[in-house]
């Protein structure tokens, strides 16, 4: 037997990702509070007994800790969707991109009802959260948070991203050495959740591992939640299937969810919260009727330019970018404009593949960040070892054409640089003629558009009044007590960056508002 089913606690945050582990960490800085962290991944405890696919910080780990989901992108494309799944979560695994969003960003969560995260209500929390190895000092950053900031210096860049960098400031990027600063713009190195160069550092590094020897913090790793359970309309535990074994209940005085955009939603769902239609369509018990769960999911599409290398420039090894610009420079739009130094073409964009006939390519890429469609994620079945459906929806919104035309174009510009096209053995895919054939580009951003995976806004946070609003601006889900909801779900709308760092920003605002209730 379990010993949770005779001791409970205080807090259960389920998912150690990038919102959850900081979570749990912050929660029991009160040595009076027992918090519980489950997580379904595994736990690794200390640099030496991490696997290299996850300290390796120039590559992303698409397989080995990932929950093997795949998603709808258009049409009936569909591409895995790696998700990580393991301590420090999709952190653990991602690209180590550590971008704040734009003051503007904030502001609109506020101004959709959440004043409590304002830019200026969340500003300190970026500061207190990171330890910047270069801006530490100024006012807008923090020195000595749990979250290293390294940027890419001049002489660790790649022939590429060097070239990259003069083709933008001569495309009218200004030169932006800080990207986290409020008002960033241009071009500039990429700042990355990196302390030494090579070695990623994940939620589960900076935050669970100083927290280790806290007797009030347990990690149940290896343990998947199925549902909450509920005492009248109170959350009072989940049931949860602890190192692949049978399913029990484990009490609790509050359930925080943090099992991420995808898997946070599908929890609800299987708890009887969501839309009641649905979930009846499933014969899963219909306890709070909330339209919100699993709709409004955004993502980032990404497409590019992209060639395949001449030998010496394949750029093995290399971290994916080092140099990005940020919103603005007239002619092109405000979107995410990237020299990618390599591509493994089993992963990235299947589809030019077969196009390429190589394994790898290098380029121009452009992630669009806000992008009007929205997808959804719904229950496949109510049994807890059936994934979800995840549909991104791209390109059901028109205007996303007209955006990633643009953004091809703008990536056609840039890639155009002598220097840059020298380095290219053949392009794939894509040639001058398309930029001005509107249908021809169309079809190839139907056919090359991949995703980004910065999955946001399937428990979106709002107040009481507004229909599609599952969280409140405390996080707790609308209409019932004592569950809560702290991952990227809860954007009320998408940032203009990559969305780590605010997830993690997430997690310490939480932690503040939640310390207290
Ligand atoms: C491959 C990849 C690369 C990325 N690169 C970047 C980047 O460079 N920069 C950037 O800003 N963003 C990046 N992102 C996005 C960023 O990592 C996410 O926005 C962020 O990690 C989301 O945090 P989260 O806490 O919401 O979810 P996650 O970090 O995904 O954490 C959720 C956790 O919950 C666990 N979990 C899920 N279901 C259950 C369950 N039923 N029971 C128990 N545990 C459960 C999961 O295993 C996971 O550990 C990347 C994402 C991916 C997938």
């Amino acid at each position: 037997m379990s010993p949770w089913k005779a001791s409970d606690v205080d807090d259960i945050v389920v998912g150690a990702g990038s919102a959850g582990a900081v979570l749990a960490a912050r929660l029991s800085e009160d040595p009076s509070r027992r918090v519980l962290l489950i997580e379904a991944g595994p736990h690794y405890r200390a640099t030496g007994t991490t696997p290299p696919d996850l300290l390796d910080a120039n590559t992303m780990s698409l397989v080995h800790h990932s929950w093997g989901f795949t998603a709808r992108l258009t049409g009936d494309r569909r591409v895995m969707f790696p998700l990580a799944k393991v301590t420090g979560g999709s952190s653990a695994v991602g690209n180590t991109v550590a971008i704040r969003g734009t003051p503007h960003d904030y502001d609109e969560w506020a101004s959709a009802g959440n004043p409590l995260w304002s830019w200026q209500n969340v500003q300190p929390f970026f500061r207190s959260l990171e330890d910047d190895l270069d801006f530490g000092d100024r006012a807008c950053h923090g020195r000595g948070g749990p979250v290293p900031i390294r940027r890419w210096r001049p002489e660790e860049l790649t022939e590429l991203q060097q070239e990259f960098r003069e083709a933008c400031l001569a495309a009218g990027h200004p030169w932006a050495e800080d990207h986290n600063h409020p008002d960033s713009t241009g071009v500039g190195p990429i700042p990355s959740n990196r302390r030494d160069p090579l070695i990623r550092i994940s939620t589960a590094m900076s935050y669970l591992w100083p927290a280790a020897e806290r007797d009030n913090l347990t990690i149940l790793p290896r343990s998947s939640v199925d549902r909450v359970v509920f005492e009248g309309d109170r959350a009072a535990g989940v049931v949860v299937a602890i190192d692949g074994g049978a399913y029990e209940t484990i009490r609790a005085g509050r359930v925080i969810l943090a099992a991420g955009a995808i898997s946070s939603p599908a929890i609800l769902l299987r708890s009887g919260i969501g839309p009641a239609e649905e979930l009846r369509a499933l014969g899963i018990d219909v306890r709070q009727d909330l339209p919100g769960v699993g709709a409004g999911l955004t993502d980032q599409p990404r497409i590019g330019v992209f060639m395949t290398p001449k030998p010496g420039y394949e750029n093995e090894g290399k971290s994916t970018g080092q140099i990005v610009t940020r919103t603005t420079a007239d002619r092109f739009n405000d979107q995410y404009y990237a020299a990618v130094n390599r591509f493994d073409l089993t992963h990235h964009f299947p589809e030019l593949r077969r196009v390429a006939g190589a394994t790898a390519v290098f380029g121009v890429m452009v992630v669009l960040r806000r992008q009007f469609s929205r997808g959804r994620v719904t229950l496949a079945s109510a049994d807890p070892y059936i994934a979800p459906a995840v549909d991104l929806g791209y390109l059901s919104d028109e205007r996303d054409y007209g955006l990633l035309a643009d953004g091809v174009r703008g990536c056609w510009e840039l890639a155009s640089s002598p220097k840059i096209l020298d380095k290219g053995e053949q392009l794939v895919a894509v040639d001058e003629r398309i930029m001005d054939d509107d249908q021809a580009l169309r079809d190839y951003i139907e056919k090359g558009v991949d995703s980004a995976y910065n999955p946001v806004g399937t428990a979106r946070m709002g107040p009481a009044g507004d229909p599609d609003a599952v969280v409140d601006q405390h996080c707790a889900v609308h209409g019932v007590d004592g569950l809560h909801v702290v991952d990227a779900s809860i954007m009320p709308s998408m940032v203009c960056a990559n969305t780590h760092l605010s997830v993690v920003m997430i997690g310490e605002r939480a932690a503040a508002l939640l310390r207290d209730r």
